[in-house]
């Protein structure tokens, strides 16, 4: 019997600073892929946008406000434990100090980048991202 398997909606945050840098930090201890570096974000709770989704988790996750937000691309990635849908957003304002609430490490990161390994899910983005400030 084939089963559909049903896609978990993500909200995740290109927060990109003035020179250029982008924001990556660590996946928490206890979650799968513990210790990857990714984008900050999160699952979509029930009734939430991806705006709002996001909004909460850059809160509850890094302890800032973010400005306003830019959709800007949508990829699916198969993992073993979900299949996940990113909706990728840009943000470029943001009020409040870094505050690394779920014990995460942080990094302002340019191209080519400095930490790893890197979520998988997270390969495309960064390639595009990479081909926009003319890397390749
Ligand atoms: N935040 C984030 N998630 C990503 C990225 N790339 C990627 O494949 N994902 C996937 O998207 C999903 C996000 O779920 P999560 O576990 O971080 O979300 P969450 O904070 O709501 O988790 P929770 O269930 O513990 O509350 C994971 O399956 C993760 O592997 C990325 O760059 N950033």
């Amino acid at each position: 019997m084939t089963q559909e398997r049903k896609h978990t909606e993500v909200a995740v945050g290109i927060l990109l600073r003035g020179d250029g840098a982008l924001l990556l930090s660590t996946r928490p201890a206890g979650k799968p892929y513990a210790g990857y570096w990714e984008f900050p974000g999160g699952k979509l709770e029930a009734g939430e946008s991806v705006e709002q989704a996001l909004r909460r988790e850059l809160i509850e996750e890094l302890g800032i406000t973010i400005g306003p937000v830019q959709a800007w691309k949508v990829t699916e990635h198969d993992y073993p434990h979900a299949l996940v849908r990113l909706h990728w957003c840009k943000v470029r304002q943001w009020q409040g100090e870094f505050e690394m609430r779920e014990g995460q490490a942080m990094s302002w990161q340019h191209f080519p980048l400095q930490v790893s390994p890197v979520l998988p899910g997270a390969y495309p983005v960064l390639e595009w991202l990479e081909q926009e400030r003319g890397g390749g």
